[in-house]
C-alpha cells in the first residue's frame, strides 16, 4: 500500500492540497464535475481507512467570478472581498458533495500568526485531532485571506499545506495541481522529474512562477513546501489533480508525478 504509515498510527494520514487551477474552470467558475470527482476519491480513501486533511485554495478565484473580476485584482481590500465571498461558496459545495457520501466538512481558516503562537498552534492541532477521531469529518483548511495582510500572510497554500502536514504529523503531503509534477523547464514544460531526493540548484532553477490569474506561487512555492515538509520528515508528492483516480493510484503505490523524498526520517 502506497499510504504506508510511518508514525505508529494504524491508518495512513495524508494532507491533500487542492490548488485553484483544479477546482475551477477556465472561466473562473467552481468546476462542479471536477470537485465531485475529487470528493469521490477522498470518500474512497476514507472508506479504505485513510485520515485526510484537506488544504483547499479556490476562495479568491471563486469570489473573483462572483464579483466580476476577470483578472486578479491588485488592491488587497478587493482580494479580501473576493475571499469573503468565495470561501462560503466553496465550503457550501464541499459540504453538499461530502454529505452525499456520509461525510461532513469542518472549516479552519488560519493565518501565519496562528502557527507562530504556541497556544494557537496547539489549539488548531487539537481541533484537527478531535475531528479526525470522529471519522466522518474532513477538516478543510485555507488561509484566512479576509484578515491576512503582508506581514502575517503565508500568501500561498503550498507552504501552508506543508506546515499543516508537519502540525498533524502526516505520513504524506500530496499537492494536486493543474500540472502533472515538477517538469524540466520553468515554463512548466518538458519531462516530469519522478523523484527528488535533494533540492539542488538545478532543481530550483526548474521551478518557475504560476501562469494563472487566480493561482499563487507556481512551482517556486511547491519546492519551498517540499523543503518544509522534508525537514519534518514528510514526503511530498505533486500530481495532476485532473488525472483519473489520481488519489487511488497514489494510494496503490503507483509512481505518478513527482515525489520529494528528502532524507530526514521521523
Ligand atoms: N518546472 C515546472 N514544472 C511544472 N510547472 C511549473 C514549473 N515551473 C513553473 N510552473 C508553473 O506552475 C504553475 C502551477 O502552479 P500554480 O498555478 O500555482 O497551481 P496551483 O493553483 O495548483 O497551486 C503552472 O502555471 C506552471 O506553468
Ligand atoms: N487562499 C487562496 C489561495 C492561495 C493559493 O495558494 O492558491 P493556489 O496557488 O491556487 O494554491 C484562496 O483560497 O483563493
Amino acid at each position: 500500500m502506497g499510504g504506508e504509515e510511518r508514525s505508529g498510527r494504524s491508518h495512513p494520514r495524508w494532507v491533500v492540497k487542492l490548488g485553484t487551477g483544479i477546482l475551477s474552470t477556465a472561466d473562473g467558475e467552481l468546476d462542479l464535475p471536477q470537485i465531485r470527482r475529487l470528493v469521490e476519491q477522498i470518500a474512497w480513501l476514507k472508506r479504505a481507512g485513510w485520515e485526510i486533511v484537506l488544504v483547499s485554495s479556490g476562495a479568491i478565484g471563486s469570489g473573483m467570478g462572483l464579483l466580476g473580476h476577470r483578472r486578479r485584482p491588485a488592491a488587497i481590500e478587493e482580494l479580501q472581498a473576493c475571499a469573503a465571498v468565495g470561501q462560503p461558496q466553496l465550503m457550501r459545495l464541499y459540504e453538499e458533495l461530502f454529505s452525499e457520501r456520509g461525510l461532513h466538512v469542518a472549516q479552519l481558516l488560519l493565518t501565519y500568526l496562528d502557527l507562530d503562537s504556541r497556544t494557537l498552534y496547539e489549539n488548531a492541532q487539537k481541533t484537527i485531532e478531535h475531528l479526525l477521531v470522529r471519522g466522518i469529518f474532513i477538516p478543510i483548511i485555507n488561509e484566512n485571506d479576509v484578515v491576512s495582510y503582508e506581514e502575517i500572510k503565508f500568501g500561498d497554500n503550498d507552504r501552508l499545506s506543508a506546515h499543516v502536514a508537519s502540525m498533524v504529523k502526516a505520513d504524506k503531503l500530496i499537492i494536486l495541481s493543474n500540472v502533472p509534477g515538477l517538469q524540466e523547464r520553468n515554463d512548466g514544460s518538458g519531462k516530469i522529474i519522478p523523484l527528488v531526493e535533494e533540492i539542488t540548484e538545478e532543481i530550483e532553477a526548474m521551478a518557475g512562477k504560476t501562469r494563472s490569474e487566480r493561482s499563487v506561487g507556481g512551482m517556486v512555492t511547491k519546492i519551498e513546501a517540499a523543503r518544509i515538509a522534508g525537514s519534518a520528515g514528510i514526503p511530498m508528492q505533486i500530481a495532476d489533480g485532473r488525472a483519473k483516480e489520481i488519489l487511488q493510484r497514489i494510494a496503490s503505490g503507483e509512481s505518478v508525478g513527482t515525489l520529494f523524498s528528502l532524507g530526514k526520517k521521523r
